[in-house]
């Protein structure tokens, strides 16, 4: 593509040298990837300052440079005021604005969003829609999956997908979108058709100021709704009616908004719920009919998930049958409250929970049904918030019959100081500290007996555990299949 074609999508610029006959054959904004013809964008990070690597940008073939400011290079820079909402819009032009040609359903909240993402995926595929989906465990194409850095990649790695997608001939788009990438401009230029709002508790006040900030970020994602282009799609907002900040949520867009909800009025609402040690059975009411359904899968929050799936289905106009058929064969997520059973006679579920209420949810849905003791093995993210390590380990001695406090991924921090964070507080003596990961999985499972439940949460699909800059093999299932067939063996 010429490059006097691709800058006219920024409208506003500044240029160092004429662009008239340069040809552009990539996007690039690492200088370590430029190949011959690419045009390279300088993106300021949280670690370092792109416009640092022109030179070795230029020294690799780009055919010219995207920058905040002049550069000593000789090839022809073009300046803009801000790069990292300029790589968006040359992307979104680069890839042919893919996003317009696919049906786009972003979901955003502080839990659930896989969760989510995954039902749309099972409820699309049983429509015979060819699916994509982008979040926190990967991306897929269809059949094809892909591993991912970031829960919601960067703008250029996402419209390249996007257009890939479209070369699969693939329809529908499910994507997690998180408050950092609403934040950094990420998503700008998407054009989303259905956005959901799952729910807002506390997380990341390491990188939000507070909790208002971290709502402002999420509300991006509907105020930004409908407003890209002039499609002609109707688009929906689909927004949790329970949560409190739904009313804020709802005045942040302009496009018809459906709700969904268990214990208030909404569009969409399960009725009748009944939840217990084999899923949860409800009445799916929406604003016409009613269907009763019986879920695999656990806990109130799941039945959120499925409301929230069944109403961002409904926008896209899948039949309320179709929904019903793919939530009743659906088991759930890798990770995300998932049985370890190998013939034990106690229980052993590997969740994702690491957040305050998202572990509040799972252990207060195992407390619902046990008939035994319940233990917990949990820990808390390094370089994360560190406001929430004491509340979630206050949500563990609250329904754990015993806590097991250990590390997660400490990654530059030092696990005994994290575990430290945790404890404060902490009144009973309900609890235990073993760093070494394993060795708690392993002291959980030698200590639980007949009925009794052992939650291992916080990592749930993860298969590696950071540590002081390394990355070490480790999948809590794996681990806790090992210690059980060491103690029934
Ligand atoms: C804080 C944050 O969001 N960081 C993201 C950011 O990295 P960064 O700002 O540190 O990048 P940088 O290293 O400073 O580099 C700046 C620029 O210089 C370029 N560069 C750098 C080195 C070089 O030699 N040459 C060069 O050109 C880089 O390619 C880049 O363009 O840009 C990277 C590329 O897009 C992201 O992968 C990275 O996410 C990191 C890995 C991360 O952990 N992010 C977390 C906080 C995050 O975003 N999490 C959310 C999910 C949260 C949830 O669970 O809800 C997510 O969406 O993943
Ligand atoms: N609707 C929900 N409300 C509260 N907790 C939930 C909900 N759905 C799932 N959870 C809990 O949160 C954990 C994470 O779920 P999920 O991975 O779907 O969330 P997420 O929003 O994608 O998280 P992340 O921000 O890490 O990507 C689950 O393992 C479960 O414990
Ligand atoms: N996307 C989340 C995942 C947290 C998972 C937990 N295992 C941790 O490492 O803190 C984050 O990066 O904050
Ligand atoms: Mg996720």
């Amino acid at each position: 593509m010429k490059l006097s074609e691709i800058t006219k999508a920024l409208y506003i610029y500044k240029k160092t040298k004429s662009i008239e006959q340069i040809e552009i054959t990539g996007l690039e904004m690492d200088s370590r990837n430029v190949k011959k013809g690419d045009l390279f964008i300088c993106i300021k990070g949280f670690t370092v300052d792109g416009h640092l690597y022109a030179r070795q940008a230029e020294a690799k073939g780009a055919a010219a440079i995207v920058a905040e400011k002049p550069l000593d290079v000789s090839i022809p820079v073009i300046i803009v005021n801000d790069t990292t909402k300029a790589i968006a819009i040359l992307a979104n032009k680069y890839f042919e604005y893919p996003t317009q040609s696919l049906n786009v359903i972003g979901v955003t909240g502080t839990n659930g969003k896989t969760s989510v993402t995954y039902l749309l995926e099972a409820i699309f595929r049983e429509h015979k829609h060819r699916t994509g989906l982008i979040g926190t465990i990967q991306m897929k194409m269809g059949e094809e999956c892909f591993d991912v850095k970031n829960t919601t990649p960067d703008s250029l790695f996402l419209q390249k997908s996007f257009h890939q997608m479209l070369e699969r001939n693939i329809d529908t788009v499910f994507m997690e979108v998180s408050s950092h990438a609403l934040d950094i401009g990420r998503v700008y230029g998407c054009d989303f058709d259905v956005a959901v709002f799952t729910n807002l508790s506390q997380d990341h006040l390491d990188y939000h100021s507070s909790m208002e900030d971290y709502l402002r970020a999420k509300s991006l994602l509907f105020a930004q709704l409908g407003n890209t282009y002039d499609s002609e799609r109707p688009k929906f907002a689909v927004i949790n009616q329970d949560d409190v900040h739904h009313e804020s949520l709802i005045k942040s867009t302009s496009q018809p908004v459906v709700t969904y909800g268990i214990d208030s009025e909404a569009d969409i609402r399960a009725l009748d719920v009944n939840l217990d040690a084999n899923g949860a059975t409800f009445i799916l009411k929406t604003t016409d009919e009613e269907i009763p359904i019986k879920s695999k899968l656990m806990g109130k929050f799941s039945i959120y998930n499925m409301l929230a799936a069944t109403a961002a289905a409904l926008c896209s106009g899948i039949p309320l049958h179709t929904i019903k058929r793919a939530l009743e064969a659906t088991t759930g997520v890798s990770g995300r409250f998932e049985p370890v059973t190998v013939g034990q006679p106690f229980g052993v579920i590997v969740d994702y929970a690491h957040t305050p209420d998202s572990l509040e949810n799972v252990l207060s849905t195992i407390r619902s049904f046990v008939k035994g003791k319940v233990y917990v093995v949990v820990g808390c993210g390094g370089d994360r918030d560190k406001t929430k390590r004491p509340l979630m380990a206050a949500s563990a001695v609250k329904y754990a019959d015993l806590s097991i406090f250990t590390s997660d991924n400490p990654r530059s921090e030092e696990p005994d100081a994290i575990i430290a964070d945790m404890i404060t507080g902490i009144e009973t003596e309900k609890y235990r500290v073993i760093e070494n990961r394993k060795d708690a999985i392993y002291q959980a499972v030698e200590l639980a007996d007949k009925d009794d439940i052992v939650l291992i949460a916080g990592k749930g699909h993860e298969t590696y555990q950071q540590i002081k800059g390394d990355t070490l093999d480790f999948d809590d299932r794996l681990v806790a299949e090992e210690a059980i067939k060491n103690k029934i063996s």
